[in-house]
């Protein structure tokens, strides 16, 4: 054999070799599933589309059941993926979906609208529902209050909210999802969140399951399939038939 025989006959394996290292790095990436819950209206889908998409949403509809959305950030030269569960405020449209929230969750952010009391007066009756579902009390949690840019509107002060995060163990933010200015903000409490995570939770890798949160089969659902496949719908559809998919950008 010539040695540009051998060289060919090398080749190829050196090409499996760095395509099982790209597989391995692949199978080592680590999903995180983030639920985000609170009342209808207080911006849980602005502030994970801001997040996602990087900008605040043209219009918005109440959601029905679930929305998904996932941004990859590298932390401390991880690659990990957040897969933010933007879930439906208004009790009708939580019914036929509150089982697939709670399970294998590894963060949750719960949101208020600093405008509106009721929704920060709500906020116990959303912490009861995640021990009602056997939420994990050791993982991260955190408080958002958003609207913040409403400051003539607002109704909740710093102090009362902080007084809450505390008495809860959670660290507060106030934020706008819809203030330019405070993109960065809502950045840096998902990146928070994110940090946390990073030391928080064992490898949870793509093979073992397609959206890594651990489901049974008949619990799957498919985050890239419209809301029909998925048996949701948002609510203005019934009315004007968009048709709609999930984060648009
Ligand atoms: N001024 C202001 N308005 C906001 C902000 N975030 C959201 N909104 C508005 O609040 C309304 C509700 O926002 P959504 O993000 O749909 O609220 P949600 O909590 O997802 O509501 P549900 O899907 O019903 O649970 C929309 O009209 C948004 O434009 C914000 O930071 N500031």
């Amino acid at each position: 054999m010539t040695t540009e025989q051998k060289t060919e006959v090398r080749k190829p394996e050196k090409e499996f070799e760095s395509s099982v290292t790209v597989l391995e790095k692949q199978t080592q990436r680590r999903i995180f599933k983030i639920i985000v819950i609170g009342d209808s209206n207080v911006g849980k889908t602005c502030l994970t589309y801001r997040f996602c998409c990087g900008k605040f949403p043209d219009k918005t509809e109440a959601t029905i059941g679930v929305d998904f959305r996932e941004k990859m950030v590298e932390v401390d030269s991880e690659n990990l993926k957040l897969q933010l569960w933007d879930t439906a405020g208004q009790e009708r449209f939580r019914k036929s979906m509150v089982q697939h929230y709670y399970r294998n969750v590894h963060a949750v952010v719960f949101v208020f609208d600093v405008t509106k009391m009721s929704s920060f007066e709500n906020m116990p009756g959303w912490i009861e529902e995640c021990d009602r579902h056997n939420l994990n009390k050791e993982i991260p949690r955190i408080f958002v209050g958003n609207k913040c840019d409403m400051t003539d509107k607002i109704a909740v002060n710093t102090n009362l909210a902080q007084k809450f995060a505390d008495s809860h163990n959670m660290p507060l933010f106030e934020t706008s999802a819809k203030d330019d200015e405070k993109a960065n903000h809502v950045d840096a409490i998902f990146m928070t969140l994110a940090h946390k995570l990073k030391n928080s939770k064992p490898m949870m890798p793509l093979h073992l399951s397609q959206y890594g949160t651990g489901y049974q089969n008949n619990d799957i659902v498919n985050i890239n399939d419209s809301p029909e496949r998925r048996g949701l719908r948002r609510a203005t559809q019934d009315a004007d038939g968009n048709k709609d998919g999930n984060c648009a950008c």
